[in-house]
């Protein structure tokens, strides 16, 4: 573990990172070389169109993957050679929230969000309804306490979700495709669901999104992977001048229609472009 002379994690160096990652599957080469870092309380948004590799960045991140080569590291930790023990406390302040919501679905929306609190111990029923109140009111869903979560539509589920993930009192977040199958007006909510807690938890969080309009919103930060490839990696500011063709027809297209990608050149580049 990196750490500063006070022996404390060096809050200077990144929260997360990539240091030159690869990650094939047999032949299938899905993560190729793959660098970039996010410092605390900084928001990162994956984009690229489907199969790229970005759900398996995610993967690697929470170790429930590992690297072929390069490093990760996580909570200021290097996890690469982590194994079980050690991930189970990186993930305590690590956590993901699935597009499925992953929620238990025998348990009231109450109760999956009790379920880290039950776990962690030492509260009061009391205690524990009054969080569990609150943080269903902070995510927009206070009124559906008791019902089960197959009663929700897919977009109240993830708030679900977004709420157990709150309970557990995580320093970052992972958000697989957020605002994927739900209307635009819940994809809007959930926008701002994940904006208010970067700026009122100061939470750091990765979100891997299809969606543009999302990652302008949120990002501090964002990669375009290609082929497993980062090809871009920039702020939202160098996004909007990258000459990358891939970049300008997902900033055209605004995350709608990606069976025309394909044909890119992938070699004229801009401030903020790889390679
Ligand atoms: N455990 C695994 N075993 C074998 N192949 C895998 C595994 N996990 C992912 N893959 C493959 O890796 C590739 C990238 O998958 P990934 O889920 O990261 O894509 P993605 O960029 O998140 O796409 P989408 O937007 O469709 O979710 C896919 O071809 C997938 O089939």
């Amino acid at each position: 573990m990196s750490t500063s002379p006070t022996n404390g994690p060096d809050r200077d160096k990144p929260y997360l990172q990539f240091e030159n990652v690869s990650k094939s599957f047999g032949t299938k080469h899905v993560l190729r070389d793959v660098s970039w870092s996010v410092k605390s309380g900084e928001t990162m948004c994956i984009l690229g169109r489907s199969g790229v590799g970005k759900s398996v960045s995610l993967h690697n991140i929470m170790g429930f993957l590992k690297p072929d080569s390069g490093r990760i590291h996580v909570a200021y930790e290097d996890i690469t050679d982590y194994g079980e023990k050690d991930m189970e406390r990186i993930r305590k302040k690590v956590t993901m929230v699935f597009q499925s919501g992953a929620l238990f679905d025998s348990l009231t929306v109450g109760e999956n969000v009790a379920f880290p609190l039950r776990e962690r111990g030492g509260l009061e029923e009391a205690q524990i309804f009054q969080i569990v109140d609150g943080l269903l009111e902070m995510v927009g869903v206070g009124h559906m306490r008791d019902l089960l979560p197959a009663e929700l539509s897919t977009g109240m589920r993830r708030s679900v979700a977004i709420a157990r993930a709150l309970s557990a009192e995580p320093e970052c977040i992972l958000y697989d495709e957020p605002t994927t199958m739900v209307d635009p007006m819940m994809a809007h909510l959930l926008g701002d669901l994940i904006q208010k807690l970067k700026y009122q938890l100061k939470l750091t969080s990765v979100v891997v999104t299809h969606d543009m309009s999302l990652a302008k919103k949120l990002a501090d930060k964002l990669i375009f992977l290609y082929e497993g490839a980062v090809v871009f990696y920039g702020t939202p500011k160098e996004m909007e001048q990258s000459k990358v063709e891939i970049v300008q027809e997902f900033l055209e297209l605004d995350s709608t229609d990606f069976s025309t990608f394909g044909t890119t050149d992938l070699r004229r580049h801009a401030p903020g472009d790889i390679g």
